[in-house]
């Protein structure tokens, strides 16, 4: 999971840097992260990838929210209504939320970061 989760990461840093407010105010292009927890999928019905970590994948998924795409794609639609660029948001159990992790400073507190 180390390489997985390093792309997971690449991707979100890259779409928060693009949907960043400068670059949305240049552009007009929304660009906003989905990131839903466990999906069943052809990927994680999938358990040729784990080795001898399969057992432990199984007890991590057996307690897990579970949900399925169409619920993912109705968020999705909710999500899109009301995003703003450079955001992430969470879809767990069908459920959608802001992960806050994406909010930005405020001016006041870059200008600290930045000056102090
Ligand atoms: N299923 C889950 O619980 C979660 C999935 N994700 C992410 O969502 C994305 C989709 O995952 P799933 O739908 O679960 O997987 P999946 O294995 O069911 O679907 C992946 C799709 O990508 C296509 N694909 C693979 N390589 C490709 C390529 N080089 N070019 C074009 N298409 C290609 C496959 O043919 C397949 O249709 C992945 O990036 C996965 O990491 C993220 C969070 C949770
Ligand atoms: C409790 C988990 C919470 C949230 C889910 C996460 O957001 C995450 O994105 C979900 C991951 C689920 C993965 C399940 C199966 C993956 C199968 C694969 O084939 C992945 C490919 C390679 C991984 C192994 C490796 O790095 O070699």
């Amino acid at each position: 999971m180390v390489s997985y989760s390093s792309s997971k990461y690449a991707s979100s840093t890259f779409s928060k840097s693009l949907g960043h407010p400068y670059n949305f105010k240049r552009t007009g292009i929304r660009i906003v992260a989905l990131c839903p927890e466990l999906t069943h999928t052809a990927m994680t019905a999938k358990q040729t990838v784990w080795g001898d970590q399969l057992e432990d994948y199984k007890k991590v998924i057996k307690d897990a929210v579970w949900q399925e795409p169409d619920e993912v794609g109705k968020a999705v639609v909710q999500i899109f209504k009301i995003a703003d660029s450079g955001t992430a948001w969470r879809i767990s159990g069908g459920k959608h939320t802001l992960a806050p992790a994406y909010q930005y400073l405020t001016d006041e507190e870059i200008e600290k970061a930045l000056y102090m």
